[in-house]
């Protein structure tokens, strides 16, 4: 991946020298000759990574006072810096002012590129860690063998190696980051940042601030912003429609001119960011009235995706369960506990209208019931109320009164035909896993389906 990498020396040798280097590497050098240029090059748009003369001559801060503003401003910067030979007090210096590492005049290219590789793969690293201890886990995956999960997956490898914008549908909590985190991962990008942008966590006065960042002024701090962060590698905008349309204007200026300003600045930063958006509203009723722009729409959304909600594959709930079951008792250091047949099935049968999210959190609550027993079983009735109470096993409201009221005949009818849907809802309309769950003939069952008028 090619990186932004800031060259400061006084020396025009040394800079062309090095940028040579760099641009056979298949990076992106930039060039600056003294401390101002330097803290303008670092102010138009953040490097990846800096190569600093220790010895800056001609110019306003020496090297070690320049490094100090530098890390002030951007402490996750790799700075390397150049040392003349016998300067390697002044290196161990930088070394505790914050820079990654130092490398000796004259060097040999091979040690050049190695040190910059070593400074950029760190960083890298740093942030990989960071962004793991965020999302609190392992790397996750997308879990699930239906067929509604199989299609998503092959379009998600079809279109991440293209930089297309893609829009990404589907219900609060039904994996659209994580399929925008792998969009990335799979990508050209994999390299670079994935920064997420959380809309509805957000108050709008503070949303260009997080999005643009913040340009140094008479009460202002300076302060990066997501687009900024995010260079050469991805945005996720979450919820595009929640924010305001002031914000969303501004966007579309970024998508068609690859530029935009901080707040307060004056200058325009430019960048290579792909965006990724996400929203779970219908963004077709929000353009009609009028809480989304059209043309922003049709920007973000070159390639759509819809990620189907947890409803709709009702088959991939065992492995799900099973894998989150995993996941929680590695993170308590305590073996999986088993779930019950009658907890699955009613598991299964739930509607879910928070998604994997909502599986996820009532997988970790039993995991955390179950806890004092080993060996312990987790049952149905250890499901929270609106879990088993919402479960459509019984449509009708077969039991009590009702089936009292009816004649056996009928009220076997009944039962029979609430309890074939639930069963056929649960295999995802299969006939087969539901002929082989309850026992029947494939041909049985179908015959059995036809004679209750039960659409297959
Ligand atoms: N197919 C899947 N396999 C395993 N885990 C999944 C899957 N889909 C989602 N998850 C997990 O479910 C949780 C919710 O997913 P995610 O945050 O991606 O949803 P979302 O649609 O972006 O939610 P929201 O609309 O609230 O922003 C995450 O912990 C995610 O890792």
């Amino acid at each position: 991946m090619a990186a932004d990498i800031l060259i400061v020396d006084d020396e025009e040798d040394i800079r062309e020298l090095v940028a040579g280097i760099l641009e056979d590497e298949g990076h992106q050098p930039r060039t600056a000759r003294n401390s101002d240029e330097a803290l303008a090059a670092v102010e138009s748009r953040r490097p990846q990574l800096i190569l600093l003369d220790i010895w800056l001559q001609g110019s306003k801060l020496d090297g070690l006072q320049l490094l100090e503003a530098i890390k002030a401003q951007n402490p996750t910067v790799p700075v390397v810096m150049i040392s003349g030979h016998g300067n390697i007090e002044t290196a161990v210096t930088a070394i505790k002012l914050g820079a990654y590492d130092f490398i000796e005049k004259p060097f040999k290219a091979d040690r050049l590129i190695l040190i910059a590789e070593r400074a950029l793969e760190t960083s890298r690293l740093k942030r990989e860690v960071q962004d793991l201890r965020t999302r609190g886990g392992a790397a996750d995956r997308i879990v699930g063998s239906s067929s509604a999960v199989g299609a998503l997956k092959r379009i998600i490898e079809k279109l991440a190696p293209a930089n297309s914008r893609v829009l990404i549908s589907g219900g609060a909590g039904s994996g659209k980051e994580l399929a925008a985190r792998l969009i990335h991962e799979r990508s050209g990008r994999a390299d670079g940042p994935f920064v997420v942008l959380n809309a509805p966590a957000m108050s709008p006065d503070t949303m260009e601030a997080e999005l643009f960042g913040v340009e140094e002024g008479p009460g202002r701090a300076r302060r990066i912003g997501a687009l900024e962060e995010a260079h050469g590698g991805t945005l996720y905008l979450d919820e595009v429609a929640d924010m305001p349309r002031e914000t969303q204007a501004k966007i579309l200026r970024v998508l068609v001119d690859q530029n935009f300003q901080r707040v307060g600045g004056a200058s325009r930063v430019h960048v290579d960011v792909r965006i990724i958006s996400s929203t779970s509203q219908d963004l077709a009723e929000a353009i009609t009235e009028g809480r989304f722009r059209e043309d922003l729409f049709h920007r973000l959304s070159v390639v759509p995706i819809r990620v189907p909600t947890l409803a709709e594959r009702r088959e991939d709930i065992p492995e799900l369960v099973q894998y989150f079951m995993e996941r929680t008792a590695a993170n308590m250091g305590v073996a999986p506990r088993r779930i019950g047949g009658d907890a699955m099935a009613v598991l299964q049968s739930h509607d879910w209208p928070g998604n994997i999210r909502q599986l996820r959190n009532n997988v970790e609550r039993l995991m955390i019931l179950a806890l004092g027993d080993p060996n312990a079983e987790i049952s149905a009735a250890m499901l929270p109320a609106e879990v088993g109470a919402l479960v459509p096993a019984v449509p009708s409201g077969i039991g009590g009164e009702k089936l009292l009221g009816l004649p056996l005949r009928e009220a076997r009818e009944a039962f029979e035909r609430d309890y074939l849907i639930a069963q056929l809802n649960r295999f995802g309309g299969n006939i087969s896993r539901t002929a082989e769950f309850i026992g029947m003939e494939r041909s049985a069952l179908h015959r059995k389906l036809k004679s209750l008028g039960v659409e297959s």
